[in-house]
């Protein structure tokens, strides 16, 4: 199976308990997917697996395969940092460097190698712009980035992400400690970045998967139930479980 980006049968283990049960699913290009489903169905353990964050947990095991551009990103051999340059993450609790806001930005694209001040400066101010940031921080980027409020963080976190050119963000329930205004400005960062990446975004806000994604997964039990243009998904699902879940008539 080639295919830009996606994955072909992939199980996660942690010890003998299989968390995440063969799912294929595939990403298209500028489009935001949701993943949605009850606590602990595997959500967040299957995002974590798409750039190999779940190899950083001692028990966990992942199996099947996270294809991108006809490459096994699953396969031992592949570089996980270079990977996750090009497959950023984003948690739901924001989590900045105890830095300055702008050696936040400045941290990734300089491990990388570069050095000179006016190349980090555009990247800096880019990526802050990308993340509809710029004008709020241009004043103070030598402030703690630990000064900025709970939402202008996760937008920081978002800009950092932004740095080092992925093409692909996991979003893990980014929103889910923000207050309503902060999350509106999330919310329209997504629809804004999708032109120029994939997302997959993790959250159990089904209005805000309604209103961001694309295609949204009904995920239950480890299983992906169903998969499809996220309209479908709200309005016409084909499986009764996923029906009976965004009904609200689980359990
Ligand atoms: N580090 C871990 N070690 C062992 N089991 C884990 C670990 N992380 C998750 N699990 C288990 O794997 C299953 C899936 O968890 P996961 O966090 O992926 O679900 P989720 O759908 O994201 O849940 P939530 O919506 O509550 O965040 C759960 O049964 C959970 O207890």
């Amino acid at each position: 199976m080639s295919q830009a980006f996606g994955t072909e049968h992939l199980s996660v283990f942690y010890g003998d308990f299989e968390a995440v049960k063969g799912i294929s699913l595939e990403f298209p290009a500028q489009s935001v997917t949701a993943l949605i489903g009850p606590s602990g169905c595997g959500k967040s353990t299957f995002l974590r697996s798409l750039n190999r964050m779940n190899d950083t947990i001692s028990q966990a095991r992942t199996t099947g395969h996270i294809w991108m551009n006809g490459s096994d990103l699953n396969d031992p051999a592949t570089d996980v940092i270079k990977l996750r340059q090009q497959i950023g993450m984003v948690w739901q609790k924001p989590n900045p460097f105890f830095k300055s806001i702008y050696n936040n930005i400045a941290f990734g694209p300089r491990y990388r190698g570069m050095k000179k001040k006016k190349q980090l400066d555009e990247i800096v101010e880019n990526s802050l712009r990308k993340a509809a940031l710029w004008d709020e921080v241009k004043d103070r980027l030598n402030e703690s980035a630990l000064s900025l409020s709970g939402g202008q963080q996760q937008r920081l976190c978002i800009a950092r992400a932004l740095s080092v050119n992925p093409n692909i963000l996991l979003l893990d329930e980014p929103a889910s400690a923000l207050d309503p205004v902060s999350t509106g400005k999330i919310e329209e960062l997504i629809s804004e970045l999708k032109n120029e990446l994939r997302i997959v975004i993790v959250t159990h806000n089904m209005q805000q998967a309604a209103r961001v994604s694309d295609y949204t997964a009904y995920f239950y039990l480890g299983k992906m139930i169903e998969r499809d243009k996220t309209d479908k998904i709200f309005t016409n699902p084909e499986n009764k479980l996923t029906q009976d879940y965004i009904s609200g008539r689980f359990g």
